[in-house]
């Protein structure tokens, strides 16, 4: 198969679809490896790197689309790149479609078999495609907190750990899954006083048998978050539904009640944002002030760190895209029951259950897309 990984063109995204380690892995299973020129160098990864690894360095990325089979990416494909996407082509990468109905519809209209990272699963009850990424953006969001709460930056001009004699920052954190974990580890390492809502009690139970002398956690409710977050110096948004648009969990009216230059950093984001506030933001202008309250929204916070992510992202990555290269993405989700949950549209029809709600668009279930 002719696995194409072009140069990624969202603003700031600065990480690869493909390192040279897993291009040599296809090359190693009879595959082709086609890399844009200059793709890895965000992250530290050069043309010859790729070559030494047996891939092809192609020019631009309207050859590689032309080329490819499979189209490896990290981002959701942008307008332009959606353009390029053929019936028949298989897109493997980041979608995040609930919140995005401009791009569900031009991947419909493309015709081409999409399989999002963020819903394939494991037999955990994990997102293994996701969770690299949200490690990643967890273990940032305290650092961004913590940059945005400084005074220049229109924060409440407060320190994390605070210093002897005066009171540490409070940190709430919304969702105790992967990224509230990382980001209640690190803000409690920074010497802040954090508590994690979460709404699964096993969850909780976890959090407090593991972390329970690091952070405090508590039971998810309107009442509790809207009592915390009074109290706050920095939220920071880590809720998830799997593949859904995330519930709003601070409406605007709850902004006036908070302490002025408080920072919210909605990881959740890329699904929507659970702040009524939030919208998208981009590495290149990351916050803005609502009601005196600074907002941090970026949609690919990984791609600060772009040579880290990129390397964490292959890793999860992998063995899914040599199983689609080596058996075709319809074998490969035959076998495989948590990559055919990462299918989310194919030859113009959804078929992921939580899009089409947030969409308000039918659906064809996966297994019949794979008889399609
Ligand atoms: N902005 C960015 O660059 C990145 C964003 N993300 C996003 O971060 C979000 C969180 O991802 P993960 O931590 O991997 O998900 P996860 O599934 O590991 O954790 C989500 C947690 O939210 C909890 N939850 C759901 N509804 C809740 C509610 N109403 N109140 C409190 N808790 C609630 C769930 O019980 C679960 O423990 C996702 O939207 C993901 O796409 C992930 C990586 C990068
Ligand atoms: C998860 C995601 O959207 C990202 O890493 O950018
Ligand atoms: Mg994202």
């Amino acid at each position: 198969m002719k696995i194409g990984c072009p140069t990624e063109i969202k603003p700031q995204e600065f990480r690869v679809g493909m390192t040279p380690d897993a291009a040599r892995e296809a090359t190693n299973h009879g595959h082709t490896a086609l890399i844009q020129k200059g793709a890895g160098l965000g992250a530290g990864f050069t043309d010859a790197d790729y070559e030494a690894a047996g891939a092809k360095i192609i020019a631009t990325a309207e050859e590689i689309f032309a080329m490819a089979d499979m189209i490896v990416k990290v981002k959701e494909p942008q307008a332009g790149e959606r353009k390029m996407l053929r019936e028949g082509q298989l897109l493997f990468t980041y979608l995040h479609l609930a919140p995005d109905r401009a791009q569900t519809q031009d991947l419909l209209d493309s015709g081409c078999t999409a399989i999002a990272y963020e819903t394939v699963t494991d037999d955990r009850g994990g997102l293994p495609l996701l969770a690299p990424m949200s490690e990643v953006a967890g273990r940032l969001a305290p650092q961004v907190g913590a940059w945005t709460l400084q005074k220049a930056n229109g924060g409440r001009g407060v320190l994390m750990g605070g210093v002897p004699g005066v009171a540490p920052a409070k940190v709430v954190v919304i969702g105790g899954g992967v990224v509230g974990t990382h980001a209640a580890k690190i803000a409690a390492g920074m010497g802040a006083d954090v508590t994690v809502l979460d709404r699964s009690l096993p969850r909780l139970r976890y959090l407090d048998d593991v972390f329970g002398g690091t952070f405090k956690n508590q039971y998810s409710t309107a009442g509790a978050t809207a009592e915390l977050v009074r109290e706050a110096d920095l939220v920071i948004g880590a809720v998830l539904i799997p593949g859904a648009a995330a519930p709003k969990l601070i409406s605007r009216a709850q902004l006036s009640e908070m302490k002025p230059g408080a920072a919210l950093v909605d990881v959740a984001i890329d699904q929507g944002g659970c702040f009524e506030t939030s919208k998208a933001t981009t590495h290149a202008d990351p916050i803005y002030e609502v009601d005196g309250v600074m907002h941090y929204c970026v949609a690919n916070m990984p791609g600060a760190v772009a040579r880290t992510s990129t390397q964490a992202l292959g890793n999860a990555t992998l063995p899914f895209m040599l199983n689609l290269a080596n058996k075709g993405w319809r074998q490969a989700c035959q076998d495989d029951p948590h990559l055919l949950n990462g299918l989310n549209v194919h030859a113009g029809q959804l078929t992921y259950d939580a899009v089409g709600t947030a969409l308000g668009m039918d659906v064809l279930s996966p297994e019949l897309a794979l008889k399609a």
